[in-house]
C-alpha cells in the first residue's frame, strides 16, 4: 500500500496556491455528439478461409447532448464498454480514428477537438512519466514545453513550485518518480504528478480518465477530493470513473451515467437516487448508489434490457430540457486564445528533449556499463580468438565486425526505445512536442554511442588481430564499424516502431534478419547464390560493410601461400576467391552504398515513429478496453 500520512491528507479546507485569477469560467455544451468506427463484421460467415469479413459501421456514442458547468465536477459513469472513454476523448479531441460528428462549444464557440486540447487539460488513466525524473524535473519538462516561450524561466520556476505547494507534493519534490525496479514517488503521488503537469499551464478545464484506478480506497479518495477542490476554483472538471466508493461518489456535483453508448442520466449527483427510484429502481437504503447504479440499472444481464426504455424517459426528463436549454443557448464568455497551451519553439524542444535523454543515459549507469561492457568484452575475446590467425582466415574477424556492430545497435536501441515509445506517443499526442524535434533529439544522443562504441571495439580487435598497421587502413576500418552501428541504430528505431512490441519484434527481426548474413560473402560464395536470390544481397547491409572491409584489408596485401609462408600471392586473389569482386564496386563505392543505407533508413525510422504517432490515439480506447476485459476476467477467477 502507497499510503503515507505526510503526504496523503485528505484536502478538504484548503486555499489554493496557484493564482486562479486568470481562469476563464468555461461552460462545455456537446451537440449531437455521434462517433462510430469502420470493423470487420463479427457476424460474418466465412465461406471460404481465406475469406474477410466486410466493414461494417459500429456506433460506439449515439447523439450525445451534454453540458459540463464551470466549478463543477462531473463523473462519467457507465458499465464496462458503455463509451466512457470515447465519450471523453472525442470531447477533448484526443481521437484520431473513426468519424465524430456534432458539435463542441466552449463558453458558446464552436471549437475543433485540437483547440479543446489545446485549451484543457488531459489525464490519462495509465500515468507514463519518465522514471529517472524527480517529481520537480517533470513538472519542469511540463512547463518548459507546454507554456509560451516567452514567459520568462523564473516565472515558469514559480508556476511549478505553486504546483508542487497546490498538490502537497513537497516531500516528494525532489524524489524519483520510479518504476517497477526502482523504488520512486507513491501511487498517490504519481496520480497528483500527473495532475500537477496538466495543472501547470492552469487550463479552466480538466478531463481525466480514470484517475482512482489502481488505488487504494483512501489514496482514491484524496485524488477525487483534490478534483473537487480544483473544480471549485472556477474550472470545468469532467471524469470517467470505475465504481466509486459511496464516500468519493458524493463529492461529485453531476453525474452522467453512459449505457451502450446514450446518456441515461446527467444531472446533479444528489438527484441520481430519486431519478432511479422514479423509474422503478429503488436504491436500498445505506446502499453505495454507484454499486446499486451497477448492480441493477446497468446490469447486463437484465432481461429484458431497461437501457432503451431509460434513454426515452431521459430525453422526457425535466433534466433533459435544462440541457436542451443550455444547447439553445449557451454561455457566452468567449474563449481567451492567451490560455491556449502552446507548445514551444523547435529548438527548446530540441534542447529539453536531448538533456532529458542524455539526464536519463547518464543516471541509467547500469545500462551504461552494459553497452561499454559487452563492446569490449566481446572485442577482446575476438581479438584473443584471432591473436595469431595469419592470412585470409582473419576474414572471419571482418564478417564478425560487420554485422555485430549492426546487431548490438540494434538490439540496444530496440531495447531502449520499447521502454520509452509509450511515454514518447503520450507526450507527443498531449502536445508537449513535435516528432522532429524527439528525432533530431534521439540522433544526436545516440550518436556518440554509435561512434565511440563502434571505435573502441574496433580499435581492440584490429590492433590484436593484427590487420593492416597504416592510419589509412585502420581508419577506414573504424568508419565501416560506425556506419554499421548506425545503420543498427535506424533499424532499431524502425523495428521499434513498427512492431506493438519488443516480444514481437524479437520474433520477427531474426526471420527477416538472419537469411540476409547469408549474401555477406562469407558463409556462401556469391557466385553460387541462385539468380532468382541474387537480389536480394542489394537489400543486406552487412553485404556491404563485409565487401567494404575485406576490400580495404586484403585487396593491397601480399598474402602468404598456405603451407609455404615464404611465398605470397596478392590480396585480390582472396577477393575474388570470395566473389567479392562480382559486382565491381570498390571500397569506396560500397562505403558511399552502406551511407545511403543509413540515411535512407533513418528515413524509414522517421516514417515508423510517423506512422506510430498517427495511429496510437485511435488504438488507445480499444487498448483499454480490452485492458479492462482482461482484468475483469482475472478479477472474477481470482473471487472465484
Ligand atoms: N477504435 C475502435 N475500434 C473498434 N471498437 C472500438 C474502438 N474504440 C472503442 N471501441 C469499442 O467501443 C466501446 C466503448 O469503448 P470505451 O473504451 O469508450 O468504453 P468504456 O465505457 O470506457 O469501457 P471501459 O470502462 O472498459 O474502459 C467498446 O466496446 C470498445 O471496444
Amino acid at each position: 500500500m502507497d499510503l503515507d500520512p505526510s503526504t496523503e491528507v485528505p484536502l478538504t479546507t484548503r486555499t489554493t496556491a496557484i493564482d486562479t485569477s486568470s481562469i476563464l469560467p468555461s461552460q462545455i455544451v456537446v451537440r449531437d455528439l455521434t462517433y462510430s468506427v469502420d470493423v470487420r463484421d463479427p457476424g460474418f460467415r466465412k465461406s471460404s478461409p481465406l475469406s474477410r469479413p466486410p466493414l461494417v459501421e459500429k456506433t460506439i456514442l449515439k447523439q450525445i447532448n451534454v453540458v459540463f458547468q464551470p466549478g463543477r465536477l462531473t463523473a462519467i459513469l457507465g458499465a464496462s464498454g458503455a463509451g466512457k472513454t470515447s465519450l471523453l476523448y472525442a470531447i477533448a479531441g484526443t481521437l484520431s480514428h473513426g468519424h465524430v460528428s456534432g458539435n463542441i462549444m466552449v463558453n458558446g464557440e464552436d471549437v475543433a477537438g485540437p483547440d479543446l486540447k489545446k485549451l484543457s487539460g488531459f489525464v490519462f488513466q495509465d500515468d507514463l512519466l519518465f522514471p529517472t525524473m524527480t517529481v520537480r524535473e517533470s513538472l519542469t519538462q511540463s512547463a518548459t514545453l507546454r507554456l509560451p516561450e516567452p514567459i520568462p524561466r523564473a516565472e515558469k520556476d514559480r508556476r511549478v513550485d505553486e504546483t508542487i505547494k497546490e498538490l502537497r507534493l513537497d516531500p516528494a519534490a525532489d524524489t524519483v518518480v520510479g518504476s517497477h525496479s526502482v523504488k520512486g514517488i507513491s501511487g498517490g503521488e504519481r496520480k497528483r504528478l500527473c495532475i500537477g503537469m496538466e495543472l501547470i499551464t492552469n487550463p479552466a478545464v480538466l478531463f481525466l480518465d480514470e484517475p482512482t484506478s489502481g488505488l487504494d480506497s483512501f489514496t482514491a479518495f484524496s485524488v477525487v477530493e483534490l478534483l473537487k477542490h480544483l473544480s471549485s476554483t472556477g474550472r470545468t472538471i469532467v471524469t470517467t470513473i470505475h465504481q466509486p466508493s459511496s464516500e468519493i461518489f458524493q463529492l461529485f456535483d453531476d453525474v452522467l451515467v453512459l449505457a451502450q453508448g446514450s446518456v441515461l442520466y446527467h444531472g446533479p449527483m444528489s438527484h441520481v437516487v430519486p431519478y432511479f427510484s422514479k423509474h422503478g429502481f429503488e436504491c436500498p437504503q445505506y446502499s453505495n448508489p454507484a454499486d446499486f447504479l451497477f448492480m441493477s440499472v446497468l446490469n447486463p444481464k437484465l432481461d429484458p434490457s431497461p437501457v432503451p426504455g431509460l434513454v426515452a424517459a431521459f430525453k422526457a426528463d425535466s433534466l433533459y430540457e435544462e440541457v436542451a436549454r443550455a444547447i439553445d443557448k449557451p454561455a457566452r464568455g468567449g474563449i481567451s486564445k492567451d490560455v491556449l497551451k502552446q507548445q514551444a519553439g523547435f529548438g527548446t524542444q530540441f534542447s529539453f528533449l536531448y538533456m532529458r535523454a542524455f539526464r536519463n543515459a547518464t543516471r541509467n549507469k547500469l545500462m551504461l556499463r552494459a553497452r561499454a561492457g559487452q563492446v569490449i568484452f566481446l572485442n577482446v575475446l575476438i581479438g584473443l580468438i584471432y591473436l595469431n590467425i595469419p592470412g585470409r582466415d582473419r576474414a572471419g574477424l571482418l564478417f564478425f565486425l560487420s554485422v555485430a556492430n549492426l546487431l548490438t545497435a540494434m538490439l540496444n536501441v530496440l531495447a531502449i526505445f520499447a521502454l520509452e515509445r509509450t511515454v514518447f506517443e503520450r507526450e507527443h499526442g498531449a502536445g508537449y512536442y513535435g516528432l522532429p524535434s524527439y528525432f533530431l533529439s534521439k540522433i544526436s544522443v545516440e550518436l556518440p554511442y554509435q561512434i565511440i562504441l563502434p571505435f573502441i571495439g574496433t580499435t581492440i580487435s584490429y590492433w590484436m588481430a593484427g590487420f593492416q598497421r597504416t592510419g589509412e587502413h585502420y581508419i577506414v576500418a573504424v568508419l565501416y564499424c560506425i556506419l554499421m552501428s548506425l545503420c543498427g541504430f535506424a533499424l532499431g528505431i524502425l523495428f521499434g516502431s513498427i512492431f506493438p512490441s519488443i516480444e514481437i519484434a524479437l520474433a520477427i527481426v531474426p526471420m527477416v534478419f538472419m537469411p540476409l548474413l547469408l549474401f555477406t560473402g562469407l558463409l556462401v560464395n556469391n557466385s553460387t547464390i541462385p539468380p532468382y536470390l541474387d537480389w536480394l544481397k542489394w537489400l543486406a547491409p552487412t553485404k556491404y560493410g563485409f565487401e567494404g572491409l575485406f576490400q580495404n584489408e586484403f585487396s593491397t596485401l601480399l598474402l602468404p601461400v598456405v603451407g609455404d609462408p615464404s611465398a605470397t600471392y596478392p590480396g585480390n586473389v582472396a577477393v575474388a576467391q570470395f566473389g567479392l569482386d562480382r559486382d565491381g564496386l570498390s571500397r569506396w563505392s560500397l562505403f558511399v552504398i552502406l551511407a545511403s543505407f543509413v540515411v535512407a533508413l533513418l528515413g524509414l525510422a522517421y516514417l515508423g515513429l510517423l506512422r506510430l504517432v498517427v495511429a496510437s490515439d485511435g488504438a488507445r480506447a480499444q487498448v483499454r478496453s480490452a485492458t479492462r476485459k482482461v482484468e475483469e476476467v482475472e478479477a472474477g477467477s481470482s473471487k472465484a
